[in-house]
């Protein structure tokens, strides 16, 4: 018998890590060999091949800086991450060329999916509007996938040489009208019951596009985070975006 790929899971007690616990016990091709949280001594990472972080954004630097230190590829979904912060992990990585990162703000197919749809139809209209939805434990607002989201239909904008479209709103109550990430506004719901949903709405002339996405469970993350285990193995350098793995 082959012997599995040599996981570690940071956050092992957390609501995500313990998911990816199970998933990877449950793939014949991995061996789960360290589960760490909070305050749990980090060199018995040293046995992983790639270590997964579903941390906090405070903590998550940390433990990329020792895991590439150590010579440990890591799958990240911790949120997060400024440009400043992957200028500073590109630095560490630079040192050993063979090893890989991977970041994705969102490991969930259809999440990935609806971002790239939100992409193509960005150059289409000038108004966009973004409201995330997530469980009332959630740390950061706004989540990192609509952040992320905000940003490709700014930079799709851009390129199509459009303007945010016309917002007649001179009066407002703090917040109202969301928060501006690369110009467009993102609205974010904290409710119990919530898991993690995501909805981008276009306005045009006479019409409107709603694209939505909802994570139903915490296995809605699962087959990518999987995939990005058997993937990082042989992406050196930083990959941000399950995306590029995926082909999209
Ligand atoms: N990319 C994606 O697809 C997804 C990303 N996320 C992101 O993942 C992150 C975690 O989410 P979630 O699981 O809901 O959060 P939780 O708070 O449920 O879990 C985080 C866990 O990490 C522990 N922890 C904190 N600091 C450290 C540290 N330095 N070393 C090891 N463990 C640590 C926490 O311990 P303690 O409670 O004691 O502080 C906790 O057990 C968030 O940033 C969230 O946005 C979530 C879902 C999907
Ligand atoms: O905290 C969560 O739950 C989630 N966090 C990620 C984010 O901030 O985008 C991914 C998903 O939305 C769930």
């Amino acid at each position: 018998m082959t012997a599995g790929i040599r996981v570690g899971v940071l956050g092992a007690r957390g609501r995500m890590g313990q998911e990816v616990v199970n998933a990877v016990n449950g793939a014949d091709d991995m061996d789960l060999v360290a589960e760490l949280d909070a305050g749990d001594d980090l060199s018995a990472l040293k046995q992983a091949q790639v270590v997964v972080d579903f941390t906090h954004p405070d903590a998550v630097m940390d433990n990329l800086e020792f895991l590439t230190a150590n010579g440990i590829h890591a799958v990240v979904g911790t949120t997060g991450f400024s440009g400043e912060r992957l200028e500073k992990l590109r630095s560490w990585l630079a040192a050993d060329p063979s090893l890989g990162v991977l970041i994705a703000p969102n490991f969930a197919l259809g999440a990935v999916l609806a971002m790239r749809f939100a992409q193509q139809a960005a150059r289409f209209y000038n108004s966009a509007e973004v409201i995330e939805l997530h469980h009332n434990r959630k740390a950061d607002a706004p989540s990192g996938t609509a952040a992320h989201t905000a940003r490709l239909i700014g930079e799709a904008r851009a390129e199509a040489g459009l303007s945010p479209g016309e917002d007649a709103t001179t009066s407002e109550v703090d917040g109202a009208r969301g928060a501006l990430v690369d110009d467009v506004r993102v609205h974010s719901v904290r409710l119990p019951g919530l898991v993690a949903h995501e909805e981008i709405l276009f306005g045009g002339e006479g019409e409107t596009l709603t694209i939505r996405h909802d994570s139903l469970h915490r296995t809605s993350f699962m087959p990518g985070v999987l995939l990005g285990v058997r993937s990082v193995l042989t992406r050196p350098g930083l990959t941000v975006g399950l995306e590029n793995i995926l082909d999209l």
